[in-house]
């Protein structure tokens, strides 16, 4: 629990019809019931409720309608206190409340004042307090994709958080997008982001990557940085990103804040939470790709992509069957895979413990690599040591999976790589190798059990901080033009290696996000914090047991 503090405020009010001693410091709202007789009474047992004062949505004064009373009988009626305008005895306290798995909802509790003085001045310093919480956005850039999930972003912001938003005094201008990629360009260069403190983002996770390619460009244009340049050094985002969720996945949203529910993250923006996000930047050939924040999945994630991209009319179910469908079909995919391990870090992908809000790991890392960073500026010949350490892997994959966060969703709990950070400045590089549709299947089971799915001798796992992959077929510069020229010459080639299907493909395509990339070549480096999410990392069940429920004293 925390410490109260200095206190500023301390009174007697009624809550109901109980008689609370009210206190208020810098960091609490504590209001804990009077004993009226010293006699042990076990029914009623004096209760204390704490509000961390950074978690307090609101306050209002209370109309005097509102005011109730209790009845001889138990039950409440309205009551009307006083005649006048500037009477007013009570006011309201709007909170987060800490709900089962993860969910935060909007509490309030209504205090009774014996004089209108009173009141105001308990209004006016619960205000104080909040107004000097710098980190609250106060006015956010809202884009709503209409067509996410099952077409409930419009329906879900308006019912769900704008009220919130309007509560907690956080205005907003929102934009319904028109057609794929609209968000994306109109960050880039329409939107007046000086006016904002965050862009929200209503829908999943395709449209959570067009504002952070939106956001991220828009950084490195006005920072005089090139986007394009592989090896340069990119700018972090300024403005956080809310996630409300209304996708099919979800699973930046579900990694981030341990739910996919709207009213959680409208309320974990509002507080002006912050969590620091890596990003994957990709490359082909040195031209700019996309950016990744949760997967890029090459081999069964791609071709589940693919084939689910051709069913979106089915909704979030398209991924079910794509995934049923993929995992029969059963293609392998021959390549080579480089990758630069992440040295001198904490945690490994095999790790027991979870990146939580908080998370030592992370912080421990991202100092790590920024002092990292600042003696490469210093020495540059460090960064040819770090040539001497790459590793190249070749095969036959099923899957080959970069994991930059733990991609936990509702399908997978866990999570593709359980262990992974959010903000560590590397990615968990997941090697599948052929094997028979048993063992594969066995795999991806393990994703929805408590079965470590990297324990099975065709499966590693590297935590990586760059990665390459060439197809083994890919020889001339450009792998999309070989797709394009040379597919009779790849697919007799395959087909001596598939003699049973006589027509599997040479290539698989990169799932990036949710988003198909045009080459399969790839160069991949982790950005270290390039971003920031209104969220704080997945919360231990032993934080939220502290504050807000009534705790018996
Ligand atoms: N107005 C629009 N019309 C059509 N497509 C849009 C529009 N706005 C955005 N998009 C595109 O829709 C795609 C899917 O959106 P989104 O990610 O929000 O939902 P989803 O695919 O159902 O969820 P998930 O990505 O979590 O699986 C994105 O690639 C985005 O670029
Ligand atoms: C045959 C039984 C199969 C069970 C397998 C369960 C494994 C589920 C793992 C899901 C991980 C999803 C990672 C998220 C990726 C997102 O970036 C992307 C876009 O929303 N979603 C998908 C499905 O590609
Ligand atoms: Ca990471």
């Amino acid at each position: 629990m925390e410490r109260p503090g200095r206190l500023l405020l301390l009174s007697e009010l009624r809550v109901r019809n109980s008689a609370y001693d009210v206190s208020l410091s810098r960091s609490l709202l504590t209001w804990k019931r009077r004993i009226s007789s010293p006699v042990y009474h076990p029914f009623r047992p004096s209760v204390c409720h704490s509000v961390s004062v950074s978690e307090i949505i609101s306050v209002r004064e209370e109309e005097e309608e509102n005011i109730c009373k209790r009845r001889d009988d138990g039950s409440w009626k309205k009551i009307k206190e006083r005649e006048g305008k500037d009477c007013r005895q009570a006011f309201t306290v709007l909170y987060v409340e800490r709900c089962p798995q993860h969910r935060w909802r909007c509490a309030e509790v209504t205090f009774t004042c014996s004089e209108a003085a009173l009141c105001q001045r308990w209004v006016n310093s619960i205000r104080e307090q909040l107004s000097a919480i710098t980190s609250r956005p106060k006015q956010l850039l809202v884009y709503i994709n209409p067509y996410s999930g099952k077409r409930q972003g419009k329906r879900i912001y308006e019912q769900k958080v704008a009220p919130l938003f309007a509560q907690a005094g956080v205005s907003t201008h929102v934009i319904a997008t028109e057609h794929a990629d609209y968000a994306r360009d109109h960050l880039r260069t329409e939107a007046e982001l000086k006016k904002f403190d965050g862009v929200v983002c209503v829908g999943g996770d395709g449209m959570f990557s067009e504002i952070i390619h939106g956001l991220i460009w828009r950084t490195q244009i006005d920072g005089g940085v090139d986007p394009n340049c592989a090896d340069e050094a990119l700018l972090p985002c300024s403005l956080r990103i809310g996630i409300i969720p209304a996708g099919s996945t979800d699973c930046i949203c579900f990694a981030t804040v341990g739910t996919n529910d709207p009213v959680t993250s409208a309320l974990h923006i509002i507080v002006g939470d912050s969590q620091p996000m890596d990003v994957c930047s990709v490359h082909h050939n040195n031209i700019f790709l996309r950016y990744s924040v949760s997967l890029l999945g090459y081999g069964f994630y791609g071709d589940v992509l693919t084939d689910s991209e051709r069913k979106r009319w089915m909704g979030p179910a398209r991924y079910d069957l794509s995934g049923v469908k993929m995992f029969l079909t059963h293609h392998y995919y021959e390549g080579a895979v480089s990758y630069l391990p992440a040295r001198g870090i904490m945690g490994t992908p095999r790790d027991a413990a979870r990146c939580r809000s908080g998370c030592v790991v992370c912080q421990h890392n991202g100092k790590q690599l920024s002092e990292k960073a600042e003696r490469y500026e210093m020495d540059e010949a460090s960064e040819s040591e770090s040539e001497g350490e790459w590793r190249t892997i070749r095969g036959k994959f099923l899957a080959i999976n970069a994991a930059s966060m733990s991609c936990a969703c509702p399908r997978s709990p866990k999570g593709l790589s359980p262990a992974a950070h959010l903000s560590d400045g590397t990615t968990d590089l997941i090697l599948v190798r052929k094997c028979s549709r048993f063992d594969f299947l066995r795999h991806l089971l393990r994703h929805t059990s408590k079965d470590d799915q990297f324990d099975l001798n065709f499966v590693e796992v590297h935590r990586v901080r760059r990665f390459c992959f060439t197809p083994r077929h890919c020889q001339s510069d450009s792998d999309l033009d070989l797709r394009e020229n040379g597919k009779h010459q790849i697919f007799s080639q395959i087909c001596r290696d598939h003699p049973a299907c006589g027509c599997a493909p040479a290539y698989s395509s990169w799932n990036c996000d949710g988003e198909i990339l045009t080459h399969t070549a790839i160069d991949v480096r982790v950005q270290s914090n390039l971003i920031r999410l209104f969220a704080r990392g997945i919360e231990e069940p032993t934080v939220f047991e502290d504050l807000t429920s009534p705790c018996a004293i």
